[in-house]
């Protein structure tokens, strides 16, 4: 495709101040701005010079705008105004997303279990709302999905409707439209009819590269995610292939029922579920703990900022609802949020609500990594009070805890802190009993530095739903 051609920076489009480029696509230019009005960012699309004469380009621009606007959904870029420039080009108003597209987020790593599984619930619930308006999307793909921040954390936006299709008008459409590796093969025939189940490959295809960092294979091949990411549940294994399948007679139906069983699956207690650092790690931070005293590293100036009390606090849940925490809003880059298993601690007991949110999820159980971060897991009160000693009977850091009692209006019990770890961290282990739900609660707190009010503030700001 023909990317638009470089333009040099306006001073306005309308009333809306641009302050720079976001990227350009095939058809047009984005660009920040600032509402001054109403004192907030915006992003704006702006038709490129070189298609505004084109009418049929002319119009699916402007047909975006529309679907955005009539959709007007929470899981959508929102459209928030339209006008033309002096040369007639047009140009529309959105939602900006200010942390970048679910591509980048997979260009970044691999992504938790839980984190994918939560992104293609919202990315499903997106591609449902098109649906239900009437609208096949056709060109779903991670760089399409674009971020925002959130109060609790971020939010999936989809994005980029230049491609889209009533579903009225779509059956016995001729033009192959759509992006290699995520299209279904019906999209890539000319005068191939499609539906709703088009969108549903695509999620397929999203599916699978958020689980395994990689596209699926072009068909006729057909290799299952788990093969890449083995210990995918079964359940997933089977609903990404169906999707994927090339007789979209085999596919789910439409985006909800793809997503409703995501939503299934996010729920079931056999997937990965969070791990506390301490019982896993045991022999490695043994280790750490002799050599530690020459480790010790500078901090880097984000990561002593994640920490700082000053920034916002974000709360964040575990997918049962039960345990809410508040954290500095830079810690909750990622969330592993599906409950965990005690055994870790060697106590008996099976699956129950648990969550680790952190600054880099995958990293938590190395200890050498800098990561910012929460591990909070319920325990059977009946089986082991607010109590620490025997459940914490290793090092993991140099030096002896500081140990001191805690309690608030919520939560009673102890907590130990040791401030000479490795990469110049402390870590924080705390067992609190609620005062009311007879619960109790193992929490490992990591930070990048020694700042105790901030685990003050995480303890007090942890309640029970239930
Ligand atoms: N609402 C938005 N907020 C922030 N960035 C945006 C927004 N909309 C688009 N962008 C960014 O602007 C760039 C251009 O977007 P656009 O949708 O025009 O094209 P594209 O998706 O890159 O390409 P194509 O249309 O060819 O698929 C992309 O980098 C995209 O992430």
């Amino acid at each position: 495709m023909v990317k638009a051609v470089a333009v040099a920076q306006p001073e306005r489009f309308g009333r809306y101040r641009v302050l720079r480029r976001l990227g350009s696509g095939s058809f047009a230019t984005v660009w920040l701005g600032h509402d001054d009005l109403l004192d907030t960012p915006v992003a704006i699309k702006v038709l490129a010079e070189n298609w505004s004469h084109q009418l049929d380009i002319h119009h699916r621009f402007v047909e975006e705008a529309r679907i955005l606007r009539q959709a007007d959904s929470e899981w959508l870029v929102r459209v928030h105004d339209i006008g033309t420039l002096p040369d007639e080009r047009p140009y529309f108003v959105m939602t900006y997303a200010d942390r970048g597209s679910v591509a980048d987020r997979i260009a970044a790593g691999p992504l938790p279990m839980d984190e994918a599984l939560r992104l293609l619930t919202e990315i499903g619930q997106g591609v449902t709302v098109l649906h239900r308006h009437g609208t096949i999307h056709r060109d779903i793909k991670p760089s399409n999905v674009l971020l925002q921040s959130s109060p609790v954390g971020e939010r999936v936006l989809v994005a980029d409707l230049g491609f889209a299709k009533s579903i009225d008008e779509a059956s016995g459409f001729t033009a192959a439209a759509g992006t290699p590796g995520y299209m279904s093969p019906e999209q890539s025939v000319v005068g191939g009819d499609i539906d709703v189940r088009a969108d549903v490959y695509s999620l397929g295809a999203v599916a699978y590269e958020l689980l395994t960092g990689r596209r699926p294979p072009r068909p006729p091949a057909r290799v299952p995610p788990s093969r890449v990411r083995p210990g995918l549940p079964p359940a997933l294994d089977e609903l990404i292939m169906s999707a994927l399948s090339p007789n979209r007679a085999d596919r789910p139906p439409d985006a909800a029922t793809f997503t409703s069983r995501i939503r299934a699956i996010r729920m079931s207690p056999d997937l990965e579920v969070a791990v506390p650092w301490w019982r896993r790690h045991r022999a490695a931070w043994t280790r750490i703990a002799v050599t530690t005293a020459t480790a010790l590293a500078v901090l880097s100036g984000s990561t002593a900022a994640a920490a700082s009390p000053g920034v916002s606090l974000v709360d964040v849940y575990d997918s049962s609802g039960e345990i809410h925490v508040l954290v500095p809003l830079p810690w909750a880059r990622q969330v592993q949020a599906n409950g965990w298993s005690p055994r870790e601690l060697g106590m008996v007991g099976g699956h129950e609500p648990g969550l680790l949110v952190a600054t880099d999820v995958p990293s938590w159980p190395d200890p050498d990594a800098e990561v910012s971060g929460v591990f909070a897991g319920l325990l059977d009160s009946d089986e082991r009070g607010p109590r620490l000693d025997g459940l914490v009977d290793s090092v993991p850091c140099a030096g002896t805890p500081q140990q001191r009692p805690f309690s608030d209006a919520r939560w009673e019990g102890e907590v130990w802190q040791w401030l000479d770890c490795p990469e110049g961290g402390t870590f924080t282990a705390a067992a609190l009993r609620h005062r009311e739900h007879d619960r109790t609660l193992y929490l490992e707190i990591r930070q990048p530095d020694q700042q105790p009010e901030v685990v003050d503030r995480l303890l007090s700001g942890i309640r029970l739903t239930s």
